[in-house]
């Protein structure tokens, strides 16, 4: 069986900064649910970036499903089945309603109204976050823009889901209704987290990300970042 996804001899520095990875080489298989441990400043969100292509050029291979990512069109396609999660909600909710902000992806995919609609009550009753449909995305709290956000996600049922802090700023309940979902999800999940508690009972395998690597963590190692 083939990765899903494969990162290979990923070097990216930002302009005028020292390289925040120097030959990462990371992979995903199907159905894997990896937690990514590091310090404030490892690199965690700009992993995801350039997994996702928002990096611009890179020095490097991002290879999914087999195939290396090199055309916009390979990139319009690995944006379809790869979800992301910012660590900012606010980036990815923009419509009048959080209904409207999650129908947005499936009728974007070319599903019919009643297909995307019933999609969309599912996840939001999925997350209990139903009540909020129809409010503004702007008055809802933090906590509930980041569920908000993963409905919006999960929507377009990606294949693989890439977390940026997901249960950042969720009280105790809407954590543990969360890691409950995502720990039966049948997808593939790369997070970023600080968050031990609720990575544990998510993730089946762990790497740390420190000098410009990803150094797997062998067994369920409870490590203090
Ligand atoms: N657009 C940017 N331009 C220049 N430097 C940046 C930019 N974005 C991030 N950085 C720097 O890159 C480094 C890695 O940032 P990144 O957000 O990827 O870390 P992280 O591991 O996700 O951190 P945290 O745990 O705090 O979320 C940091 O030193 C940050 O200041």
């Amino acid at each position: 069986m083939k990765p899903l996804l494969v990162v290979k001899d990923l070097t990216f520095a930002y302009p005028g900064k020292p390289p925040i990875f120097s030959g990462l080489n990371f992979e995903i298989y199907t159905k894997e649910k990896v937690c990514i441990i590091g310090k404030n400043g490892a690199g965690k969100t700009t992993f995801f970036y350039a997994i996702m292509g928002l990096l611009g050029q890179l020095q490097g291979e991002i290879i999914f499903e087999g195939k290396s990512i090199r055309t916009k069109e390979d990139l319009r396609y690995l944006r379809q089945k790869v979800g992301f999660l910012f660590q900012d909600p606010e980036d990815q909710l923009f419509c009048p309603t959080l209904l409207d902000d999650v129908l947005f992806g499936p009728l974007n995919m070319g599903l019919s109204r009643k297909e995307a609609t019933d999609r969309a009550w599912g996840v939001l009753k999925e997350l209990k976050i139903e009540d909020l449909a129809h409010n503004p995305p702007y008055t809802l709290s933090g906590g509930q823009k980041r569920l908000g956000a993963l409905a919006a996600i999960l929507a377009m049922d990606p294949q693989l889901l890439l977390l940026d802090e997901p249960s950042s700023g969720l009280d105790e309940e809407a954590a543990s209704n969360l890691s409950g979902i995502l720990t039966h999800l049948d997808k593939t999940i790369i997070m970023a987290s600080h968050d031990m508690d609720f990575a544990e009972e998510v993730a089946s395998s762990w790497y740390e990300l420190s000098s410009g690597i990803l150094r797997p963590l062998h067994g369920k190692t409870r490590v203090c970042i």
